[in-house]
C-alpha cells in the first residue's frame, strides 16, 4: 500500500464525508479530521497535529465555503482558505507528504464562452474566489511540494448543505420557484470525485504541483439543475428561469464556469458519470437517509 495512513481535514463536509463513506472499501488507515481535531482558523492547531501525528497522504476537504458571507469575512476566508493551506502545503513539502487539495470553478471571471482549460488565467470575481486562488498559489509556490489541486464545481452530496437540498426543500414549500439560467457550469456529486480519487490514489506519486479540473460530465444552468432536481424528486414545484440580475446576491457568481476535464479523464483513463445520471443516484442515497 503507498500510503498506509490518509489524512482527511474537513472531515464533517460534503467530501469529507463521502470519503469517509466510502472509505470502507479501502485497506488503508484513514484519519478523519474535523475542525476539532484541527482549527483552520487557528494555525497552531495544524502545526501541533502534525508535531503529534505522522500520516503519508494528506486530502484536504476543510475549506470555508459560504461564498456571500465571505464578503464581509474575508479575513477568515483568507485563513482558512490560504493560509492554512499555505502551511499545510509547506508541512507537507518538509515531510515529503502528497497532498491532494481542491478548488474551485469560482477562480475563474466566468466571462469564458468554452469550458476553463486547467491553465486559464485565473481571475476570481469574489472574496471566496480569490481566497481559493491564494490558497492555489501558495501550494503552486511551495517549494519540492508534491501534490495536486483539483478545481471542482457545484458540489453537492446527501451530507450537508447544497444547492439540491436548498431545491428540495423550497420545493416542498413553495408552488413556484425563480432560479437563474444565465449561469453555466455542471453540477459534481462528491461521491464521483472521492471515488475517482480514491480509486486512482497509487497514481498520485508525481513530483511537483499539478492542476485538474473535475466536475460531472454535461453542462447546465442552474435553473437546469433544479428542474432536473424537482422532476427527479417528483417534487410539482415550478421552476422559472430567470436573469441573475432578478437574483441580487452580496457576491458576484461568474457567468460561466464549465470545466475542460479533458487532462483528467486522459491522464487517469477515468470517465466521469453525466450529472443527471449523478443527481439520480444522490437522491437514492437521500431517500434512504431520511
Ligand atoms: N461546495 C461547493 O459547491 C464546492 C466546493 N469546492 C471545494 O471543495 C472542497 C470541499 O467542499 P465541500 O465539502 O463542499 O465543503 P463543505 O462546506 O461541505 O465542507 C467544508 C469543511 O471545512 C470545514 N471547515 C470550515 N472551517 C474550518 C476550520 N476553521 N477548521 C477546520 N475545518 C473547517 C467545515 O467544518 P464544519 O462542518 O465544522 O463547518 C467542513 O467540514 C473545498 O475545498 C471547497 O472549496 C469547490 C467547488 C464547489
Ligand atoms: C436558493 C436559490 C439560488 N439561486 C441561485 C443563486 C446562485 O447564483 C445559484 C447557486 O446558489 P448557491 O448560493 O446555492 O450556490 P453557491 O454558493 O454560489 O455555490 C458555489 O459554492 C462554492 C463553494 C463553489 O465553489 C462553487 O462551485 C459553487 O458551488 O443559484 C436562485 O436563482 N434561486 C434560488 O432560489
Amino acid at each position: 500500500m503507498k500510503y498506509p495512513t490518509i489524512l482527511i481535514t474537513g472531515a464533517s463536509g460534503q467530501l469529507g464525508k463521502s470519503f469517509n463513506k466510502l472509505s470502507i472499501r479501502y485497506n488503508c488507515e484513514f484519519v478523519f479530521a474535523d475542525r476539532l481535531l484541527i482549527d483552520f482558523s487557528n494555525l497552531q492547531s495544524i502545526t501541533e497535529f502534525f508535531n503529534k501525528n505522522t500520516v503519508d497522504l494528506i486530502i484536504n476537504c476543510a475549506a470555508y465555503t459560504a461564498v456571500d458571507k465571505a464578503e464581509l469575512e474575508q479575513e477568515l476566508a483568507m485563513k482558512i482558505n490560504a493560509e492554512a493551506v499555505a502551511l499545510l502545503a509547506s508541512i507537507a513539502a518538509q515531510r515529503g507528504i502528497f497532498m491532494i487539495h481542491f478548488s474551485t470553478d469560482y477562480v475563474f471571471d466566468g466571462k469564458g464562452y468554452v469550458p476553463y482549460s486547467i491553465d486559464h488565467s485565473t481571475y476570481p470575481i469574489n472574496q471566496y474566489g480569490r481566497s481559493k486562488c491564494a490558497g492555489e498559489l501558495a501550494m503552486l509556490s511551495t517549494d519540492a511540494l508534491d501534490g495536486v489541486i483539483i478545481r471542482t464545481s457545484w458540489v453537492y452530496s446527501e451530507f450537508g448543505n447544497n444547492f439540491l437540498k436548498t431545491m428540495i426543500r423550497l420545493g416542498n414549500e413553495r408552488k413556484e420557484i425563480n432560479v437563474i439560467n444565465d449561469q453555466i457550469g455542471s453540477p459534481t456529486y462528491t461521491d464521483d470525485l472521492a471515488t475517482f480519487i480514491l480509486a486512482n490514489i497509487q497514481h498520485f506519486t508525481w513530483q511537483g504541483v499539478r492542476i485538474y479540473h473535475f466536475s460531472n460530465e454535461g453542462a447546465c444552468s442552474w435553473y437546469d439543475f433544479a428542474h432536473g432536481i424537482m422532476e427527479l424528486s417528483n417534487i410539482p414545484c415550478t421552476v422559472k428561469p430567470i436573469p441573475s440580475s432578478q437574483y441580487p446576491t452580496p457576491a458576484k457568481r461568474p457567468n460561466y464556469s464549465l470545466l475542460d476535464k479533458s487532462k483528467i479523464k486522459e491522464d487517469f483513463n477515468w470517465s466521469i458519470p453525466h450529472w443527471r445520471d449523478s443527481l439520480k443516484v444522490c437522491l437514492t442515497f437521500l431517500t434512504q437517509k431520511n
